[in-house]
């Protein structure tokens, strides 16, 4: 069956629409494809003329598309993103990404986790500190734990020294983030601003030169600072890793990102434009994904008592009596604090949709689709469908006990994708969240005070809540 027989809304809807779904709040933008999503069954499509999009959220079709290379190549909605990362492994393709995940990969290896893991535990620890000044009253939890996300990827992935950057320090890297946010949103609203050639002469995007330059320059002094270091120590590159946990933190060794990168360089296999366009990548797919899941993941924690005193009696019977900080190895024993962890980033997953180039065509749910489409996978509808999740909408860890995830379609639950292309962070992600919610549960007590039923979600890269997302901290009285 052909392409046009996929249902979807009217096209005069999408056409005759336009206007008004330019006119969209973001809020609103969030919205209309979680009611597409109910109205047909996994897969839809959109005619945004010229483009015709293909929307799946079935198991199959994600399966079709995300386990092989074929269909690999990130789509043009990524283009978006070109002025900011380049053509870092989040949007590179064919031989380019190729060859820059095959660099990459070794950064990511579990032996380098191991190392990081000691630097996860003390920003977990400095993020129970300063939740310390705030006891007993609401606070919004979004800064602090980007706070968190941004120490642990500049202090792994790029060496950088472990001074105490603040919520101030990094407003400099941050604010022009949030600044980008609605420019990013306005593009994608508008089919027209999709060609370069017409994008390039408005004034949106001479709105957007000044904050990406300031993100440009704040990263480029990050690889400065890295590379003098590395000139001044005489770090020596493909040295095999000493075991001693702590002699390799304070050395800061060769293995982490940007360290391979600067040696990748020595090697002629990358330039500095390269390294900034990875720089740029890593910083923010590094930071702004793991703020988002940590920041869902407290509040539903906070929201659900029963599960928050089940992840601390799991914690205190794997500590004991003992204040030390939960290492790499405790944190593998929490295996309910991880189906906690997972259970929320099924119901909001830090990226709720991916989009691929077809390049050739391809069949999803009996639909031959030409290439030339594009395709998105809208990851959040993926995971909130009845059929797969029963009571899909209730916050519930238990389904990730091994019994009840056996069965379960592979491709049901990618919120980090899946197949080649999938999220290379992925181990460094959950280790991370790990450890800053068993530091934060051992300490407080998290009390609700927004609902779920009060979340604005908006339409953004990464997802968020459109208002804080506030919650109580009370010391905790075993
Ligand atoms: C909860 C945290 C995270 C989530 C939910 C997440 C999710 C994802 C997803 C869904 C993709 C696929 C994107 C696509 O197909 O367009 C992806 C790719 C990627 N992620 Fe993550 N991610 C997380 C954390 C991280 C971290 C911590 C890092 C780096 C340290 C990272 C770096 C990347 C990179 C570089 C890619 C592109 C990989 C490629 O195309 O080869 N992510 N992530």
């Amino acid at each position: 069956v052909m392409m046009n027989k996929v249902p979807g809304p009217k096209l005069s809807f999408i056409l005759g629409n336009a206007p008004e779904i330019m006119m969209l709040s973001s809020v609103e933008l969030m919205k209309l494809p979680r009611k597409f999503a109910s109205r047909w069954q996994g897969i839809y499509r959109i005619w945004a003329f010229p483009l015709s999009i293909i929307i799946i959220y079935n198991p199959d079709d994600v399966e079709v598309i995300v386990s092989t290379t074929k269909h690999n190549e990130k789509s043009s909605v990524y283009k978006f993103l070109k002025p900011w990362l380049g053509h870092g492994l989040l949007i590179s393709k064919g031989e380019k990404w190729q060859q820059r995940r095959k660099i990459l990969t070794p950064a990511f290896d579990f032996s380098i986790l191991r190392q990081f893991s000691v630097i996860f535990e003390e920003n977990s620890q400095r993020l129970v500190e300063s939740l310390e000044k705030c006891i007993g009253k609401p606070i919004d939890i979004v800064p602090v734990v980007s706070e968190y996300t941004l120490n642990s990827i500049s202090q792994t992935s790029m060496g950088t020294q472990q001074s105490d950057k603040t919520e101030d320090a990094w407003k400099a890297y941050k604010d022009p983030i949030y600044e980008l946010g609605p420019y990013f949103f306005r593009r994608f609203t508008r089919v027209y601003l999709y060609f370069d050639i017409i994008f390039y002469l408005t004034s949106l995007w001479r709105k957007m030169k000044k904050p990406l330059k300031s993100l440009h320059g704040f990263t480029s002094t990050v690889i400065k600072e890295r590379k003098i270091y590395v000139e001044q120590n005489g770090v020596k590159f493909g040295e095999d890793v000493n075991d001693d946990d702590l002699y390799i933190y304070k050395k800061r060794r060769k293995t982490a990102m940007l360290d391979l990168l600067i040696a990748a360089q020595k090697d002629g296999e990358i330039d500095d434009h390269g390294i900034q366009e990875e720089v740029d990548t890593f910083m923010f797919e590094g930071h702004d994904t793991t703020a988002s899941g940590l920041t869902f993941c407290l509040m539903l924690l906070a929201n659900h008592r029963a599960v928050q005193d089940k992840i601390v009696e799991e914690i205190n019977d794997i500590m004991g009596d003992s204040t030390r900080r939960a290492n790499l190895e405790d944190l593998s024993k929490m295996k309910y604090l991880e189906c906690c962890i997972k259970e929320s980033l099924r119901l909001y997953p830090p990226v709720p949709f991916i989009s691929r180039n077809l390049n050739e065509p391809v069949v999803l749910s009996n639909y031959e689709i030409p290439a030339g489409s594009f395709c998105h996978i809208h990851i959040f509808d993926l995971h909130r469908r009845a059929d797969i999740y029963e009571d899909h909408l209730v916050y519930d860890p238990d389904r990730f006990s091994p019994e009840n995830t056996k069965g379960r379609h592979p491709y049901a639950y990618i919120p980090f994708s899946a197949g080649p292309r999938n999220c290379i962070g992925q181990k460094f992600a959950m280790i991370e969240m790990k450890s800053a919610v068993a530091e934060v549960l051992r300490k407080y007590e998290l009390v609700p005070v927004t609902r779920p039923s009060e979340f604005e979600l908006i339409a953004d890269i990464i997802l968020r809540n459109s208002g804080p997302v506030l919650i109580t901290f009370n010391k905790r009285t075993k």
